[in-house]
This record gives C-alpha cells, sequence and structure tokens, in this order.
C-alpha cells in the first residue's frame, strides 16, 4: 500500500497540476457497454456473469467505456472542454496459467470537446510529467504517436470497405507480437486484399513523417495533425520523447485518430501506457459524438520499470509517523494519551504505545520501524517535573520539553 500510495499519489498529483477533475465509476458495469465486434482481446478477456436478477454483468476491463457513460449522462448541461480523470480498478478474465494479473488499477485522463490535437498535445505533457516525477527521463522512456488516419487513407486507397477499419486496427496492433505471414493471414481473414496488405504493411513501416508526407501528400490530415502535435511537443519542452511510428494504432477498436503509447527504450517489457482520440465513442453508445481523447495508464508495467531503475523512495521502506509516544509504565498512560491528543490536533502523526510491558529498546526499534522523526518518552520524575523527554531521531538529542513546547 505504501507503494500504490506513492505511485497514485504523483497520478493524482500530475492530474491536479492540469486542472482535472477526478471522477469514479462501478467497477460493474452492464456487460453492453463492452460488447464490441472488432475481436479486441479485451472484450475476448471479459470478466463477466449473470447475476441473481439475471442481468449480464462485467467487471469493467478499462474505465473509457464508464466514462463515456457518464458524459452522456450530463448532456447538454456539461461544460466544454471537461477535462476528467480517474484512477480505477480494473478487470479480465485471463487462465491464470499465464501467470499474469487478473486485475489492476489505471489511471485515465480524458478531455472532451476539443476538435484539435492540443487535447492530445496536453494528454502527452501530462504523461511525459509523471515519468519526471518519478525520476524516469527520455533516455529510459520514449512515446511512440501516430494516427489511425494514416491506416485510414491507406485503406481508403484499396477501397478497403470503412466497416473493416476497426478490425485491421486489432489485428494491425499485433504487428509487433505476431509473425508477419500471422499478421498477413488475420488481414486476409477480414477480407483485405492480398494488394491491400501490402499497401498496409509497407504504410505501417513507415517512421518519419516526411515519408508519410511523401505517400499521403502534405495536406492529409494524418500528416498536418502529426506535423502540428510534434510542434506542440517543442513548446512544452517534451519533443525528445517522441517518436513517430507508423505501426502504432493501438488495440482498442473506437480509436478514430492520433495514437500513441509510452515504451521502454530497452525493449524489455510491455506497453507503459497508452491512449489517443476517440470522436466517434459516444454515438457508438447510443448518444451524440463529440470530441474525445484519452489515455490508460496500468501500474503494473510502470512498477517493473521502476524496480529495475531503482527509483522506490528510500521513504517507502517504513511508516510515515511523526512522533512515537511511549509511557515508561502503565500508570503514566493517560498523560501519554493526553500528549498524543495534543499532537494529533496539531497534524502531527502519531503512533501511541498502548501495550504494557514494553521496553525502552522495542519502542526505539519500533520507531525507525514507522519511520517516526521522534520518541516522546513520558517519565515519572520528568513528568512530576511537568515536562516530557524528546529523542530526535536525526539528531539523537535528547531534551526535556514542556507539553505545550511540543509543537
Ligand atoms: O491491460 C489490460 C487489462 C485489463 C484488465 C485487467 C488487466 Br491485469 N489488464
Amino acid at each position: 500500500m505504501r507503494v500504490r500510495n506513492w505511485l497514485f499519489g504523483h497520478f493524482r498529483d500530475v492530474a491536479r497540476s492540469f486542472g482535472f477533475e477526478e471522477f469514479d465509476a462501478p467497477v460493474l458495469e452492464s456487460e453492453e457497454l463492452y460488447v464490441r465486434k472488432a475481436g479486441e482481446e479485451i472484450t475476448t478477456q471479459l470478466y463477466n456473469f449473470e447475476d441473481k436478477g439475471a442481468r449480464r454483468v462485467a467487471l469493467r476491463p478499462e474505465l473509457t467505456p464508464s466514462f463515456a457513460r457518464l458524459i452522456m449522462q450530463q448532456g447538454k448541461s456539461l461544460a466544454l472542454p471537461a477535462k476528467w480523470f480517474a484512477v480505477g480498478q480494473c478487470w479480465r478474465y485471463e487462465r491464470m496459467t499465464r501467470g499474469r494479473r487478473r486485475e489492476h488499477y489505471q489511471w485515465n485522463m480524458d478531455i472532451v470537446g476539443v476538435e484539435g490535437v492540443e487535447a492530445e498535445a496536453e494528454l502527452l505533457a501530462a504523461i511525459t510529467d509523471f515519468f519526471t516525477r518519478l525520476g524516469i527521463t527520455s533516455a529510459d522512456v520514449g512515446i511512440k504517436v501516430s494516427s489511425r488516419k494514416v491506416l485510414q487513407a491507406v485503406l481508403r486507397r484499396f477501397d478497403v470497405p470503412d466497416d473493416s477499419f476497426a478490425p485491421v486496427c486489432v489485428v494491425v496492433d499485433k504487428i509487433e507480437k505476431l509473425p508477419r505471414e500471422k499478421v498477413v493471414e488475420e488481414l486476409a481473414a477480414l477480407g483485405v486484399k492480398e494488394a491491400a496488405i501490402d499497401g498496409i504493411l509497407d504504410a505501417m513501416a513507415m517512421r518519419s513523417i516526411d515519408q508519410l508526407e511523401s505517400l499521403l501528400g502534405a495536406d492529409a490530415d494524418a500528416v498536418s495533425d502529426l506535423k502540428l502535435l510534434f510542434s506542440h511537443a517543442e513548446a512544452y519542452g517534451y519533443r525528445d520523447w517522441l517518436v513517430f511510428d507508423a505501426s502504432v494504432v493501438r488495440g482498442l477498436s473506437y480509436y478514430t485518430g492520433v495514437v500513441f503509447e509510452g515504451f521502454d527504450r530497452a525493449g524489455e517489457l510491455r506497453a507503459i501506457c497508452g491512449g489517443g482520440r476517440y470522436d466517434k465513442l459516444l454515438g457508438a453508445l447510443g448518444g451524440e459524438d463529440r470530441p474525445m481523447v484519452g489515455f490508460g495508464f496500468g501500474d503494473a508495467v510502470i512498477m517493473e520499470l521502476v524496480k529495475d531503475k531503482g527509483l522506490l523512495p528510500e521513504s517507502l521502506k517504513s511508516g510515515n509517523v511523526d512522533d512515537l509516544v511511549y509511557p515508561m509504565n502503565a500508570a503514566l498512560r493517560p498523560a501519554a494519551m493526553g500528549i498524543a491528543a495534543r499532537l494529533r490536533a496539531a497534524g502531527r502523526s502519531v503512533d501511541l504505545v498502548i501495550e504494557d510491558g514494553k521496553k525502552p529498546k522495542w519502542a526505539f526499534k519500533h520507531a525507525e520501524r514507522c519511520g517516526a522523526s521522534r520518541v516522546v518518552l513520558i517519565g515519572e520524575k520528568e513528568w512530576e517535573q511537568g515536562v516530557v523527554r524528546v529523542k530526535d531521531l536525526a539528531t539523537r538529542e535528547e531534551t526535556d520539553v514542556k507539553p505545550e513546547d511540543l509543537c
């Protein structure tokens, strides 16, 4: 919990520094919120079941559909742009033999109502700020950026029907994970013709926006969007984190524009985070479309990176109590309770020793365990003189202090 609170504390500090409002949503939702036909892994692993009221329900595998549902419920009253964040537990049903977790926590930040890539630029700034707070640099981690409009333009060139777009994206997302022939096989199974498959794979191999421009032309949306986004990145100062990579399409079917994913440059870990623009999700859920952009940032891969790089603060090895209050005998316990109450009222975090028979040696050992900066000993002689003995654990200094001067 110390590690989780440290990590989530950074999630929340970044969200606050970007002026985002926190939301929450039920971990249990109607199954239909996640039923999508594009063959995404996240829907094939749905943790779903029938409840005692014969309702088809599911533990949420992601936060975005719940977010979209809440935005729809706000209707016209929602002031735009809306900038919301959440840190929520998400579930999937996996065979445990794969040794992967069935639950994780995910930080989400989403912006509703901004058509331009300025929304994506803000979210990428939040992600790079978060990494920086942890001590992770652009030498450790990069963010691959592209746009699904690249694939959309290529599919249109080869007359691939629009309703194949989402399933094709789900297959193309596996390009780095599957052998080429498997990707070709899955695209063919979607009815994509051989020439189109070659065109798709050639386009996905592009690694520069100049290449992209020569393929699609300077006035293509994908080109102008990405050029503007990279120039915004210069303005924020995080340009060196970004890498254009046309093969990035992300595995969620609802993305429609810019997409991005954080990766470790050593190439040892799965994607650290990911997100993108999804302008048609509200329509797909029965509402009125609004421009939306967001990302999800799970707590598992980032913790592998933090541990690999030794970035966990030493302070997490102990608790974060300020004072250990220790009566030297049971008769002095009421005095100790009064001292503890006074310190707590002043905002100090106090661990009061409430068991009899604890020796001073135990008290000092316990003080170290709970990270106390002071031990406040209530001794018979001192208490009769109206003082308590305070030991500063950093300087090892001991002083007698009147209760009213303790803080
Ligand atoms: O990243 C996909 C995902 C969804 C739910 C639970 C876990 Br663990 N992982």
